[in-house]
């Protein structure tokens, strides 16, 4: 493909190339959606193929797509059309349409009698639906205008088209079909989930999906009505409140739906408004259309080879353009996700100049396989927040590089949280960046257990102001968690797990500050190392190097960490949470023997009985705190396996060893002095 030429064509083989670019654009714009131009360049290049051929006649292709309707490159099919279906002509501003006003007045011999009506220009594909009898027959594309192709695969997907009517009516509806937001939306994940390229806008989706045959998947689209042949009525607005009464779809109960205007004035008013309403829209439009609403009026004004006379579509600034990617900014935001924003060589996106754009996740930029220098289609959805989507990876030149992916909080250094689609920093627990991760794993159930406060009720916690570290959850009123949670029952279940949090014993108060380096099973060894909170924020890294399971290497940041968590300590005292270890057995002091000294236990399998709900991390604990080491896998070491139900490998290779298996009976009764 060809680069669109910005300059006027001047020699024969620049227009000859010229053709040749347009009219692939258009095949496959209006064939699978995917052409490599946004609109303006194409129109750019439609206008000047059209001032090269007013200067020299001769040169004119046959295949020009000047004049035609889809360019004359549009796919068409052998379904002829009963009237034919046509483009629109085109006006930009107030002045154009007082213009076009007077042109129509002009074939009429007199200024229009029956007022305009204003529609939403839907920004999607047409497409003509055959009702016989009632019934839903056929649908066919536009094509040239003269012939379409059979679609007729689409029916029963498309919502607003029903498949039967309540009368038994025949008469043919024209309108656009096009993917919602929220479609387009569902359309993209289905389309990851199936190992597709996502869409670049909902338009390109749309095209691509109703002439798409035999995909394993359906994908569901919108139509709306706005033409009608085969239904009397002396007004455009007449035969469309005819169509809506039979069932099938109009923009009528659109907040941008059908408007007579007496005068030109008040159409402008209109289409301001219209402008105005776009961004809330839940579906794309690109302009406004505004036909003679007469019937009579309409067949005195007539048409011309590509459009009718007595409608034209009053354009609003492009709302799909294409730019250039130039890099992805990795920015932290206050909860502690790191999302990425895609550079972009600045354009003009429905009015206003788009720098940046969203990228979502990082799911999201491998999903769409998306390369720095890539040329991008930006685009503004409901949202006022620019987007893109896909590469247009025709326009690659092999200059393409990867988009890096941060290996470390871009603010400050710690590790990334991956395991999710948003990416989170997990580096500054108990505050800063990573404040909202922490919270969750501070409330989470192996840790201090209030598992009431869900994310949401976290976030708004945050948002709110009303918690900056973890001790702060321990001053919350019960009014704060009302609000927060928007219900009295929540907040009460809430009052009463951070109530019984205060109760925990220290392993799970030292994991909930998820200091660096340590998770629940390091926090046990600490807890029990030391006995005390105390202990612990006494120890330098030496003393923590002592710790059974720590690495040497890692006690330097451990102890920083501990140090560097002091004040939030000192507010988890203050509110009485248990900074001693039950089952605590001091360095130096000779412990009471417990029944799993020196075991290395394995479990395995479903708990019951006494044990019932424990999850795994649960009965480490226990193993724990009864003196013994546990282990997730069975080898020679293995001193004693638990075999819950459902116990199978790990029981079979036991048994093979030679290892002590025990029932869960066996072993409640064995740590029974340790069930809490
Ligand atoms: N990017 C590309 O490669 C490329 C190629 C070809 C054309 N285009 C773009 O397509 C446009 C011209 O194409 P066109 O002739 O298909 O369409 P058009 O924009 O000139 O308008 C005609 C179409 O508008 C639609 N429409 C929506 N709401 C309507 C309503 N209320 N009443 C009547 N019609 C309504 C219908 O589908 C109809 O076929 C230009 O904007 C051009 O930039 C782009
Ligand atoms: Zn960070």
């Amino acid at each position: 493909m060809t680069t669109v030429i910005a300059d006027p064509l001047v020699s024969r083989e620049d227009y000859r190339s010229a053709v040749d670019t347009a009219l692939q654009a258009c095949a496959a714009y209006y064939g699978d959606g995917t052409s490599p131009i946004d609109d303006a360049a194409y129109d750019l290049l439609a206008a000047r193929i059209r001032d090269y051929e007013a200067g020299h006649p001769e040169d004119v292709r046959e295949d020009s797509p000047t004049g035609k309707v889809g360019g004359g490159a549009a796919p068409t099919g052998d379904v002829a059309h009963t009237v034919p279906m046509l483009s629109l002509d085109n006006v930009f501003s107030p002045e154009e349409l007082a213009k076009w006003d007077a042109s129509v007045a002009r074939r009429l011999g007199e200024p229009v009698q029956g007022g305009y009506v204003t529609e939403p220009k839907l920004d999607g594909a047409a497409i003509a639906a055959r009702y016989v009898d009632g019934r839903l027959t056929q649908l066919v594309t536009r094509g040239d205008g003269s012939f379409g192709e059979d679609v007729s695969h689409a029916i029963g997907s498309i919502v607003g088209l029903p498949l039967e009517l309540d009368s038994a009516a025949t008469f043919e509806v024209r309108g656009e079909v096009l993917l919602t937001r929220e479609q387009f939306e569902a359309a993209n994940a289905i389309r990851t989930a199936h190992g597709a390229k996502v869409f670049s806008n909902p338009r390109n989706g749309t095209a691509g999906t109703l002439r798409a045959k035999d995909r394993p998947y359906v994908i569901e689209t919108t139509f709306y009505a706005y033409g009608v042949v085969g239904l009397p009525g002396d007004t455009h607005t007449e035969m469309m409140a005819a169509v809506a009464t039979a069932g099938v779809q109009t923009t009528a109960a659109t907040p941008v739906g059908p408007r007579v205007c007496a005068t030109v004035e008040e159409v402008q008013r209109r289409v301001d408004e219209i402008a105005a309403l776009r961004a809330e829209l839940p579906f794309g439009i690109d302009g406004v259309v505004i036909k003679a609403d007469a019937v009579a009026e309409q067949e005195r004004a007539g048409f011309a080879t590509r459009h009718p006379h007595w409608a034209t579509a009053y354009k609003l600034a492009a709302a799909v353009r294409q730019s250039k990617l130039l890099a992805v900014e990795w920015n932290v935001g206050r909860t502690g996700v790191i999302a990425p924003r895609a550079v972009l060589e600045p354009v003009e996106v429905d009015g206003s100049v788009v720098r940046y754009a969203t990228l979502h996740n990082p799911k999201f930029i491998r999903d769409s396989g998306m390369m720095i220098g890539d040329t991008v289609m930006v685009w503004k959805a409901g949202d006022i927040i620019p987007r893109i989507e896909a590469p247009v990876v025709e326009l690659r030149t092999g200059d393409e590089t990867p988009v890096v992916f941060p290996e470390s909080c871009p603010t400050c250094g710690g590790e990334i949280d991956t395991s999710g689609e948003r990416w989170e920093c997990a580096g500054g627990a108990g505050g800063g960046c990573g404040l909202l991760a922490a919270l969750r794993y501070a409330v989470g159930r192996d840790q201090l257990d209030i598992d009431g406060l869900g994310v949401t009720y976290l976030e708004a916690l945050v948002e709110g102001g009303a918690v900056s570290d973890v001790a702060d959850l321990f001053g919350l009123t019960r009014g704060q968690l009302v609000d927060a949670t928007r219900s009295e029952k929540r907040a009460d279940t809430v009052v009463a797990q951070i109530e019984a949090a205060k109760t925990k014993p220290l392993n799970r108060v030292f994991c909930a500050l998820g200091i660096v380096r340590t998770g629940r099973t390091l926090s046990r060894e600490i807890a029990r190392h030391f006995g005390t909170m105390d202990a612990i924020r006494a120890a330098d890294a030496d003393a923590l190097a002592a710790v059974h399971k720590l690495p040497a290497a890692n006690a330097p940041k451990i102890a920083a960490h501990i140090a560097a968590m002091g004040p939030v300590v000192d507010k988890l005292v203050a509110s009485g949470l248990t900074m001693t270890e039950p089952s605590a057995a001091p360095a130096g002091t000779p412990g009471v023997a417990k029944p799993l000294d020196g075991e290395v236990v394995v479990i395995t399998g479903g708990m019951n009985g006494l044990l019932a709900g424990r999850n795994r991390n649960e009965m480490n604990e226990l193993v724990s705190n009864a003196g013994g080491t546990s282990s997730g896998s069975v080898s020679k070491k293995t001193t004693i396996l638990v075999a819950g139900t459902g116990a199978g490998s790990k029981l079979a290779k036991a048994q093979e060893l030679g290892t002590r298996v025990l029932t869960e009976q066996e072993f409640a009764d064995l740590v029974a002095d340790h069930l809490v």
